[in-house]
């Protein structure tokens, strides 16, 4: 198998066929709807909170509410009453398993619900996509992390209806030096392997440094990009401001972290500061930009143009070039 990363892929142009990059339409379709950016905020509490979710949604962007100190039942309610989607974050725990009844019980049924744990090719999961699918039929379930062909398998054939790929990229993880686990430092080509088997939609998660990677996520096989650190950051981003030396950061922790957590236990998560950068939405609209040059790069008028593409791969034992014959 062939291992390699965002940081020594790149992409090969075709030849161009528009007039402008504002042909090129970087929109998604996922779970029925169709968004701007195969782009969402991670799920995380330094990332997005309720006033940035509904704004995501209002905006014509994906968007998962993280269920850390949150009521679900209120958070869906809330988004209902403002005619958005609603679009929430589960775990495996009794609390979790109360919370979707709740939600049953009150006929309030998110369009989408991601299950998401740190190892979920995990038969807890499978047991909460059929809680799910029994109580709020009609939800789309994303479910996760994993990061083999096996689990996306697996979790497809428990009934997900996408899978989420990605143990220990992420820019706060600390799974790989405290478990030996993990698709970090090798997620692209991990989400490749993966995406040979999947028969529906893979959101690729963590390792996003540059926005040119989300292309090279396209381009092995996601649908969409789950992006923390580079969302983080932002003036309306929830994390406490600090100021060092003059300069303003906003905090970014990992939801495994004892920050999150709030007590040292299993902890594969640390808390780092983000240079504060500007709006949320002067980014995203930069990541749609980007994603259109990309898109015009790739010879083609829409994102699924950027699969068809040849790569090289720099330095290693796997360099050379990759041809699509
Ligand atoms: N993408 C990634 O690489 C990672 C992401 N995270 C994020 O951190 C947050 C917290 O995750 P998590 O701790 O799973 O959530 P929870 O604390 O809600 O735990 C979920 C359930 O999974 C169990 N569990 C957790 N890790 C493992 C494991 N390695 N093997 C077996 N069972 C496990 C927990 O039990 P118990 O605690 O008793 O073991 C609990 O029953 C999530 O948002 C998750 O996405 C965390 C780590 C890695
Ligand atoms: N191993 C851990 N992974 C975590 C934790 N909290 C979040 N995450 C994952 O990171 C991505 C975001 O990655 P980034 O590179 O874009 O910053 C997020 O979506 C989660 O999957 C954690 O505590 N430990």
């Amino acid at each position: 198998m062939e291992i390699f990363d965002y940081d020594n892929v790149l992409l090969l142009p075709r030849k161009c066929r528009v007039q402008s990059r504002s042909e090129c339409d970087a929109g998604i379709e996922f779970g029925g709807r169709k968004f701007r950016l195969p782009v969402v905020p991670a799920n995380m509490k330094t990332v997005v909170d309720e006033n940035i979710c509904l704004w995501l949604a209002q905006n014509g962007y994906f968007y998962v509410m993280h269920r850390f100190d949150l009521d679900n039942v209120r958070f869906v309610r809330r988004m209902k009453e403002a005619g958005a989607y609603a679009s929430i974050s589960v775990g495996v725990k009794p609390a979790d398993y109360e919370a979707v009844d709740k939600l049953a019980a009150e006929g309030l049924v998110p369009e989408y619900v991601t299950i998401d744990i740190a190892h979920g090719h995990a038969d807890t999961v499978k047991e909460m996509i059929f809680h799910l699918k029994a109580k709020l039929p009609g939800a789309f379930i994303i479910a996760g992390n994993v990061g083999t062909p096996e689990a996306v398998i697996d979790l497809e054939n428990w009934g997900a209806d996408a899978t989420k790929v990605g143990i220990g990229p992420g820019k706060v993880c600390i799974t790989r030096m405290k478990t030996g686990f993990g698709t970090g430092g090798w997620q692209l080509s991990a989400l490749k392997w993966c995406a040979r088997v999947a028969t529906k939609p893979i959101i690729a998660d963590g390792g996003i440094r540059e926005h040119g990677d989300i292309a090279k996520s396209i381009r092995f096989g996601a649908s969409m990009v789950m992006v923390g650190s580079m969302l983080a950051g932002h003036e309306e981003s929830p994390g406490a401001t600090v100021e060092v030396d003059g300069r303003l950061y906003k905090e970014y922790y990992g939801s495994a972290s004892d920050f999150n957590k709030g007590q040292y236990k299993h902890v594969e998560g640390k808390r780092i500061l983000e240079p504060v950068k500007g709006k949320l939405a002067d980014t995203l609209r930069e990541m749609e930009e980007d994603l259109q040059s990309s898109i015009s790069y790739a010879g083609g008028t829409k994102l699924a143009d950027v699969r068809k593409v040849n790569y090289v791969i720099l330095g290693g034992d796997n360099a050379g070039e990759h041809l699509l014959m």
